[in-house]
């Protein structure tokens, strides 16, 4: 969905607060947590193990919404939606790419990349034929008919790839997308999103643990005790 070029902040979260009970316990992840991302703009979140990236990436997909604090996406003003809001505003706004590909292993690769078309009301020729026109911008034209499983990582994650683009989201999101990855197929991947970033214009946040994958965005933002501590901003 095409939204009118804005001077404003793509995404803007202002004073999130997130936080889990833990038995009786409340226990704060987030208590205002500030962020503004332009559209266009390629961000990777670092940060130590449990400082609440993928807390902040669910939040961002519409998967879990903040306690408080304003959270906005483009129009939409995730903080005040329900959960069915959140759904169907998930599946036109953004695509999700995983660590672990999420591929369906009875579903050959591109039955897996056609899954998100089968919302819309979309005859089954151009499901098909948007199907084919993605596998080929990630480089697997004429692989859809092969299994998951008879791929390589950099193979299924370009597949998964495929899966989060195919319905043309403003948005990707990016959980680990090169952590299964040896060196080679990462740097595959890591080109693809670089591409989609730059080529055709797509939003990434790509929480990465790998500095190799975090010096390929534009913006590299370190997240401790709640807050976002540093950021560089690449030449
Ligand atoms: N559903 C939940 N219920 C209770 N606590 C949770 C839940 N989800 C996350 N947490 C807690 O919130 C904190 C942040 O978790 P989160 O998974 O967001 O961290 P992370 O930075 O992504 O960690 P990692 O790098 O290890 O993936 C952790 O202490 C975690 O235990």
């Amino acid at each position: 969905m095409t939204e009118p070029a804005t001077d404003a902040p793509y995404i803007a979260l202002k004073a999130v607060q997130k936080g889990f009970k833990i038995g009786a316990e409340a226990v704060p992840i987030f208590t205002a947590l500030d962020l503004t991302i332009p559209r266009g703009d390629f961000v990777a979140i670092m940060g130590p193990s449990g400082s609440g990236k993928s807390t902040l990436l669910n939040m961002l997909a519409g998967i879990d919404s903040p306690d408080g604090g304003e959270l906005r996406i483009g129009s939409a003003r995730l903080d005040r939606m329900g959960e069915g809001a959140r759904s169907s505003w998930r599946a036109h706004s953004m695509g999700i790419v995983f660590q672990f590909y999420n591929l369906l292993p009875m579903l050959t690769a591109a039955e897996n990349v056609e899954l998100p078309l089968l919302l819309k009301p979309l005859a089954a020729r151009d499901r098909r034929a948007r199907v084919e026109k993605v596998l080929d911008l990630v480089g697997l034209s004429g692989r859809g008919g092969q299994y998951p499983a008879l791929m390589s990582g950099g193979e299924q994650q370009r597949v998964g790839i495929a899966r989060a683009i195919v319905s043309d989201p403003a948005l990707l999101l990016c959980d680990e997308p090169t952590g299964d990855l040896d060196r080679k197929s990462a740097g595959g991947v890591l080109e693809m999103l670089r591409f989609l970033n730059r080529k055709l214009g797509k939003t990434i946040v790509m929480v990465t643990h790998d500095p190799r994958a975090a010096s390929c965005a534009r913006r590299t933002l370190h997240l401790d005790k709640g807050q976002f501590l540093e950021e560089r901003r690449a030449a």
